[in-house]
């Protein structure tokens, strides 16, 4: 057997064993994370990708793990990435953050927990962001310009969202991405082509791990914007006081619109033609009909919600063609941040997680982000009582003036584009509560009902 037959082996065999030792506790812990995407489906298997020791002792391990499941239990499965530590004790704080107890293999004895909760086991992993070169099954980079400082005091960022985040001594956010797929994650690459272009509201990445054949994007470290407030809490709490939010709602606009145009220099466009746009116009009718065999609520609306993509298919007909880029791609309230002087900043530009990484790193025109954010002022008046609509109609409306004041184009000039984005948005989110937060389900399907009635 050569060397590195006998390496392959041995380390398929250390995989199996640890296996052996996690395998009974994931299956049942996986499933109840919010990031974990095939919620519903039964896991009727676990395989390891890669296992990576952080620390020498093994007490801090780096999991690149397969989730099967059925329907497709035949493909290759989802991939989480994952932080685990093992201890014989915890201290009482960490108890949130257990995984299990291990009963058997070579960490029988053990408890296995999530690592991203314990400042210990978050020490290293900036440790290891601070150092480019490769680790294990681990590659890590680090920009040239980016200062990490040393020692900096980690806390584990509680909120539920789509990957997990470490706040370090509130000067930097490390986020470790959780369904891993292969390729460039756009919320690397786009903020770094935004830093290269000057455009400052973006936090720009200051170092990234990958796979150690470079193929899939693991995680990044940004500057942490202290005392930022999230677009989504300060609409909210506007509402609450019944203060109007439009001269915030203009100044999204211009952040959006700015960004965009950065993006644009940065980065290829592409004109939509006629066939683009059909097609276009085809993928959203087969999402607006396969997503309501998954979420019947939506049924009643299929005919009306159909026509938005209808009247797109018959615009391309006219022979009408639009600029296509790159783009934040699931642009909403939660995602914008204004920092103690005022000024708003994007961030996460990973896109929507659920769609194929080629389909969300692909130019499209801006409608789509803009679209985005006039749903997310709709989330906002819808989520609190009694419905505000004006609320939504004025801050929909700044929104848009602001765009067009740094832009000079108002994009509701383009009515037919911007409400098929709109539905397919509203389309996405019906499935994206259904699947996560079934209680906010009536929240896009009332606005379904609207985009319908506009037929
Ligand atoms: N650079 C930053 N500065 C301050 N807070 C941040 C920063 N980046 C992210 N956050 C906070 O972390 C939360 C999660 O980050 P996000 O990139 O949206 O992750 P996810 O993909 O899990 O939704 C955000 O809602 C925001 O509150
Ligand atoms: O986790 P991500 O930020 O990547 O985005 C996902 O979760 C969002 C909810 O946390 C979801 O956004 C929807 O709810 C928001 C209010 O919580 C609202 O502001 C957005 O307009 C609405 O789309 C997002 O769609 C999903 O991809």
């Amino acid at each position: 057997m050569s060397e590195t037959a006998a390496r392959s082996t041995a380390s398929a065999q250390g995989h199996s064993e640890l296996l052996l030792s996690l395998d009974p506790l994931l299956r049942e812990w996986l499933p109840r994370q919010r990031w974990f995407a095939g919620k519903g489906r039964p896991v009727t298997d676990l395989t390891l990708d890669s296992v990576t020791r952080l620390r020498s002792d093994g007490a801090l391990l780096h999991l690149l793990l397969r989730a099967h499941q059925p329907p497709s239990d035949e493909g290759p499965g989802d991939c989480y990435q994952l932080l685990i530590a093992t201890a014989e004790a915890l201290p009482p704080h960490l108890a949130p953050a257990v995984i299990g107890h291990i009963t058997q293999g070579p960490l029988a004895g053990r408890t296995a927990y999530e690592a991203l909760h314990d400042s210990r086991q978050t020490s290293i992993l900036l440790e290891r962001l601070r150092v480019p070169g490769t680790l294990g099954g681990l590659r890590f980079h680090r920009h040239p310009d980016g200062r990490i400082p040393r020692d900096l005091t980690p806390r584990p960022l509680l909120a539920e969202q789509s990957n997990s985040s470490v706040v370090y001594g509130d000067s930097l956010i490390a986020k470790v991405f959780r369904r891993v797929l292969p390729g460039t994650n756009p919320d690397l690459e786009l903020p770094l082509a935004l830093a290269r272009e000057g455009c400052e509201r973006v936090p720009a990445p200051l170092a990234w791990y990958e796979t150690a054949d470079g193929e899939t994007t693991l995680g990044l470290l940004q500057p942490y914007l202290a005392g930022a407030a999230d677009g989504w809490d300060l609409a909210l709490e506007h509402l609450i006081k019944q203060v109007d939010f439009t001269a915030e709602a203009r100044e999204l606009g211009r952040a959006t619109a700015e960004v965009h145009t950065a993006l644009a220099r940065a980065l290829p466009t592409v004109t939509y033609t006629r066939v683009q746009t059909q097609q276009l116009a085809a993928t959203m009718t087969r999402r607006l009909e396969t997503t309501a065999q998954q979420v019947p609520a939506l049924l009643p609306y299929v005919p009306g919600l159909r026509t938005a993509f209808d009247a797109l298919a018959d615009l391309a007909d006219e022979g009408l063609t639009w600029q296509a880029q790159r783009i934040h791609g699931d642009l909403h309230l939660g995602q914008c941040l204004r920092d103690p002087s005022g000024f708003w900043r994007l961030i996460d530009f990973e896109g929507e997680p659920s769609r194929p990484l080629a389909e969300r790193r692909m130019p499209h025109p801006p409608h789509r982000d803009i679209a985005g954010m006039l749903r997310s002022f709709d989330y906002a008046a819808r989520s609190h009582r009694p419905w505000n609509p004006q609320w939504s109609d004025s801050c929909r409306s700044a929104y848009c003036v602001g765009y067009a004041a740094a832009s000079g184009w108002d994009p509701r000039t383009d009515p037919v584009l911007l409400r098929a984005y709109e539905t397919d948005k509203a389309i996405y989110e019906a499935l994206y509560e259904a699947r996560h937060r079934p209680d906010w389900l009536p929240v896009p399907l009332a606005a379904l009902a609207r985009l319908a009635e506009q037929s």
